[in-house]
C-alpha cells in the first residue's frame, strides 16, 4: 500500500536532504510506494517546486505522486507519516519567549490539521527546534490522534554518541549497544553511558571518568552548536539520516538485544511527568514505541536527567502561559 509522507519546511536544507532518500525507499523500505507531500510557506513554495522537478528528474520506482501546498489541511489530508521540520528559528534579539509563541503559531495549527485530516494511522516526528516542545504544542493541539503517535528528535544526539564512543574506543559503530539520551533535545541533554555496552561490556567501565564528564557528555550536547559554527548552517544531512533512522525504526521495528533513543510522551517512567515529550532509551515493537524498564539509575545520572526533564518541564509551563497548550 502506498504510503503518504507529508513534509514540513519542505524546501529547507534538512528537506533537500531528506525528500530525495524518501523517495528512493530509504524512510520505510524498498516494498514501499510513496508519495510525498510538501508542505512551505508561500514564499518558499517555489524553490519547493524546484525540488519536487528534481524528484521527477530522479525517476524514482517507487514515487507515486508528488504534491505541494502552503496549507497544511491540504497537506496532511490522508497522511500516514508527518515528519514536522520547518520551523522558526530564533532571531537576534528573540527570548526563550518569543521564540516559543513563534512555533506555537505554526505547531499548534499543524497539529489541528494533522488531527482533522491525517490518516488514522498517521506517526508524527518533529525535527524543528524547540523540537520536544513544539511537538507537545502539535499533540495538544491534536486530541483526537493517540498522544503516542506525537514523538520528536534525538537520534541525531544517539548516532553523535555512538560515533563519539567508538572513536574514543577505536571500534566500529556497530559495536556500540544500548546508548541512551535522555531528556531535551538541547545542551541538557544526557548521553548515557553507564547502560551502554561495548563488546557485551559497560561503556563507562572502558573510559576514563573525566572523558566521560567534560569530553564525552558536552561534546555529544553541543555538538548542534559546533557544526553550526564550522559550517556556517546547521546540520542538515545528519539530521535528514536521523530522521530516517527514527521513522524506519519506528515502523520496522528496533533490533533484538539493543535500543535507540527517540523523545515520546512520558508514562511517568523514571520519574518524567506523564506527558511531558522527553527522550528515552526505547524500542520499537509491533510499531510503537516502548520504554526500556528497569534500568537502575546511579546519582550521576539522576542528577543530569533531571535538569533536563527540569527544562522540559519549565519549557512546557512556559507554552501552557502563553495559552499554546
Ligand atoms: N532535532 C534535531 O536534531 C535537529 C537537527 C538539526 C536541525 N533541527 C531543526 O530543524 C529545523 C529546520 O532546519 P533547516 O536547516 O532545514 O532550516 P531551513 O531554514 O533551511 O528550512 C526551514 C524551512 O521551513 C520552512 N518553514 C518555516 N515555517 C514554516 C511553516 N509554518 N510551514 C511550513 N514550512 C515552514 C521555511 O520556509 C524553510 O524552507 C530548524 O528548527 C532546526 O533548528 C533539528
Ligand atoms: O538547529 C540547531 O540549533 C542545532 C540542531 O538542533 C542540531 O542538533 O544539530
Amino acid at each position: 500500500m502506498t504510503v503518504k509522507v507529508t513534509v514540513t519546511g519542505a524546501a529547507g536544507q534538512i528537506g533537500y536532504a531528506l525528500l530525495f532518500r524518501i523517495a528512493s525507499g530509504q524512510l520505510l523500505g524498498v516494498d514501499t510506494p510513496v508519495k510525498l507531500s510538501l508542505l512551505e510557506i508561500p514564499p518558499a513554495v517555489k524553490a519547493a517546486e524546484g525540488t519536487a522537478m528534481e524528484l521527477d528528474d530522479c525517476a524514482f520506482p517507487l514515487l507515486e505522486g508528488i504534491e505541494i501546498s502552503d496549507d497544511p489541511a491540504k497537506a496532511f489530508d490522508g497522511a500516514n507519516v508527518a515528519l514536522l521540520v520547518g520551523a522558526r528559528p530564533r532571531a537576534k534579539g528573540m527570548e526563550r519567549g518569543d521564540l516559543l509563541e513563534a512555533n506555537g503559531g505554526i505547531f499548534g495549527p499543524q497539529g489541528r490539521a494533522i488531527n482533522d485530516h491525517a490518516a488514522d494511522d498517521v506517526r508524527v516526528l518533529v525535527v524543528g527546534n524547540p523540537a520536544n516542545t513544539n511537538a507537545l504544542i502539535a499533540q495538544s493541539a491534536a486530541p483526537d490522534v493517540p498522544a503516542e503517535r506525537f514523538t520528536a528528535m534525538t537520534r541525531l544526539d544517539h548516532n553523535r554518541a555512538l560515533s563519539q564512543l567508538a572513536a574514543k574506543l577505536r571500534v566500529p559503530v556497530t559495536e556500540v549497544k544500548k546508548m541512551t539520551i535522555w531528556g531535551n533535545h538541547s545542551a541538557t541533554q544526557y548521553p548515557d553511558l553507564f547502560h551502554a555496552e561495548v563488546g557485551g561490556k559497560i561503556a563507562a567501565e572502558q573510559v576514563e571518568e573525566e572523558w566521560l564528564r567534560d569530553t564525552f557528555i558536552p561534546t555529544v550536547a553541543k555538538r548542534g552548536a559546533a557544526i553550526i559554527e564550522a559550517r556556517g548552517a546547521s546540520s542538515a544531512a545528519s539530521a535528514a539520516n536521523a530522521a530516517i533512522d527514527h521513522v524506519h525504526d519506528w515502523v520496522n521495528g528496533t533490533p533484538e538485544g539493543d535500543w535507540t533513543s527517540a523523545a515520546i510522551p512520558s508514562d511517568g517512567s523514571y520519574g518524567v511527568p506523564e506527558g511531558v515529550i522527553s527522550s528515552f532509551p526505547v524500542v520499537s515493537r509491533n510499531g510503537r514505541w516502548e520504554i526500556v524498564q528497569g534500568l537502575e539509575i546511579d546519582a550521576f545520572s539522576r542528577q543530569r536527567i533531571d535538569a533536563s526533564v527540569n527544562e522540559l518541564v519549565e519549557e512546557r509551563d512556559a507554552v501552557k502561559d502563553l495559552g499554546l497548550i
